[in-house]
């Protein structure tokens, strides 16, 4: 990208300049013909084009200079549709060239004898004067041309740091503000002025840098807090190192609320809705209606099911078709958190609340769901203690911090759910009564896998699919003897199990349709049966669940993710793995 017409006011002082020495007039055009600078007599036509046969026109594509020192005779003259008509004595031009390209092309021009007596006499020196002002001219081409790049090479760093969710912002060492992005200035309420001041005048929380605090690129939470604007974060450090020597630093900040937003948009689950959750019996079609109306509404849910029927896919579509679909979904498993850190995992903590809290507090998942929705998962397994912490929240609508001295409004819908029966805790008192009727205002009941058989071949058809696909695999059905089995199994895991007895069978297939021989032994009834015939110990029920849980924990013992291999090939959740641990007297690593 260059024309002369971006440096036309440059080129214009050159050609006056020269017309001031000289006494003959000058004019230059560009590669369109377009005349951009000129002098006396070419003022006026500045702006447009010359004739298109010339000796302009010639100097600028065949790249030569030309000398015409009588126009009568001349043969590049002969051409001319102006011929006879021609008002200039005499010419000199030369095209403008930078790296390889004509750009332009200046001339003089002789309008009296005198001028063109001018020109004859000294054509060569004047040529050569001519050179160097188009070098003159090709070398603020070349600047313009830097100078576009290094333009257009800001206007695309903007854009990307523009588009990024990231707050951002760089400082020299001392903590002066350089560049930052236009979410840094929307996510901290900043105005348009803060260029060159001190960021630690601004961000208070950012210490003045030192060796020890910016010494490692770490994340560090904050807490920001200015005439009653309040946000919550993390931010990092990074260092600017040119040769060796640190010139700066640039920080990087997320606020939590908007990073738990975009966590849900970007998670699949985030798209489930009613109409997705697979099945189309009569019992689970009237629990989505239900789930529909439930979803119109702000009361608390509670969603009851064995282990595996879908209860956190309900409570994610529900939310997903209520009025509050675009805040968070905000999903806490209460048995996988220890108790004495549920209590802060849910309500938070202020700054100092307590010996080891975190600098900058914590926010809890009430918090994080304001406006949304929190899923309270296996509820159950609750312990009284916070059962009555979550009711005051629940009747008041007000969250009080660990370490807070002040109660805060919040706006959030609660879903819970349980595998356990909360009534008959309510009778041995392990569940309070008062917290049960809060939470049970809309009821909904997931049925349990075996009373949704007529759903277990539309269920297969879209989870071998999901697994081909997954694993890369060509399978593409299944024998209607082996649904049958299925149809006949027990399903103690529900969903979760059939998808596990899927992902193996998928695994295991080495055909396109699923048969006998590739599906989990304790599905396929005959050789179970066989078991049973020639095993003549009768076993209770826990001691062989017992024996499964031992076995996949010995199975998976060098994995990494151990317990979520274990739980996955038993089909239970990790929450029921480890109370089964617990209740076994399991020790694991
Ligand atoms: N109708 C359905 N169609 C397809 N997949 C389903 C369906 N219902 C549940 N699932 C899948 O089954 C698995 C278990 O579902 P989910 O976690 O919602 O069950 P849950 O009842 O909350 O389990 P737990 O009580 O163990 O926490 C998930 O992977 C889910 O995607």
């Amino acid at each position: 990208m260059s024309n002369l017409q971006y440096i036309k006011e440059d080129i214009q002082n050159i050609a006056e300049a020269i017309e001031a020495v000289l006494g003959v007039d000058v004019t230059i055009i560009n590669q369109d013909l377009v005349r951009v600078a000129g002098t006396g007599t070419y003022l006026d036509k500045i702006g447009k084009k010359v004739n298109g046969y010339s000796a302009f026109n010639k100097s600028l594509t065949e790249r030569i200079e030309i000398i015409i020192d009588d126009p009568s005779c001349d043969e590049i003259c002969k051409e001319c549709y102006n011929k006879g008509n021609c008002k200039e004595f005499a010419e000199v031009c030369c095209p403008i060239i930078s790296d390889n390209e004509a750009y332009g092309v200046i001339g003089l021009i002789a309008f009296t004898d005198e001028q063109a007596n001018l020109i004859k006499d000294n054509k060569d020196s004047l040529m050569n004067f001519l050179r160097k002002m188009a070098d003159l001219i090709s070398s603020k081409i070349k600047a313009q041309i830097k100078s576009y790049e290094v333009e257009l090479e800001k206007k695309k760093l903007e854009t990307l740091l523009d588009s990024i969710d990231k707050a951002i912002v760089s400082i020299d060492v001392n903590g002066k503000i350089d560049k930052y992005n236009s979410k840094f200035k929307e996510i901290f309420n900043l105005d348009n002025n803060i260029k060159s001041k001190n960021i630690f005048n601004i961000l208070k929380f950012i210490n003045t840098p030192t060796v020890d605090n910016f010494k490692n690129n770490k994340s560090c939470s904050f807490h920001y807090k200015i005439d009653g604007y309040e946000l919550k974060g993390i931010y990092n450090i990074s260092k600017i190192i040119l040769n060796n020597e640190l010139k700066g630093y640039v920080i990087d900040f997320i606020d939590k609320k908007d990073a738990i937003k975009n966590y849900n948009k970007i998670n699949k689950d985030y798209k489930i809705t009613l109409d997705n959750i697979i099945g189309n019996s009569e019992v689970i079609n009237n629990t989505k209606k239900e789930a529909l109306m439930a979803s119109k509404s702000t009361s608390t849910v509670l969603i009851t099911g064995e282990s595996g029927t879908g209860k956190e896919l309900f409570a994610r579509a529900i939310h997903n078709h209520s009025p509050r679909c675009d805040y968070p979904f905000v999903a806490v498993n209460c048995a996988a958190i220890p108790d004495n850190l549920l209590e802060s995992e849910l309500f938070g903590y202020e700054e100092g609340a307590f010996t080891g809290a975190k600098k900058g507090g914590k926010l809890g998942k009430f918090e994080l769901a304001h406006k949304g929705t929190i899923f309270l998962d296996e509820i159950g397994d609750m312990s009284l203690h916070l059962q009555a912490k979550l009711l005051r929240v629940l009747q008041e609508k007000e969250l009080n911090k660990i370490g807070a001295n002040s109660n805060k409004l919040i706006d959030v819908r609660v879903i819970a759910a349980t595998n356990k029966n909360l009534e008959s805790m309510v009778k041995k008192g392990t569940f309070r009564e008062d917290l049960y009727y809060r939470l049970n205002v809309i009821p909904i009941k997931l049925p349990s896998l075996k009373e949704r058989i007529g759903d277990i071949p539309l269920l297969i058809d879209f989870m071998i699919l999901e697994y081909a696909r997954k694993l890369n695999k060509d399978v593409i059905g299944i024998d209607s003897d082996v649904i049958e089995l299925m149809e006949h199994y027990s399903w103690p895991g529900n969903i979760r199990e059939l998808q596990n007895v899927i992902e193996y069978s998928v695994n295991m297939s080495s055909t396109p349709k699923i048969t006998r021989n590739v599906i989990p032994n304790r599905v396929n009834n005959i050789e179970s049966e066989e078991i049973v015939i020639n095993d003549d110990n009768i076993r209770t029920l826990e001691e062989l669940e017992k024996r499964e849980i031992l076995k996949a924990l010995n199975k998976y013992k060098n994995y990494k993710k151990d317990k979520e291999l274990v739980a996955k090939s038993l089909g239970i959740s990790r929450a029921t793995l480890y109370r089964k641990l617990e209740k076994y007297n399991i020790i694991s690593k």
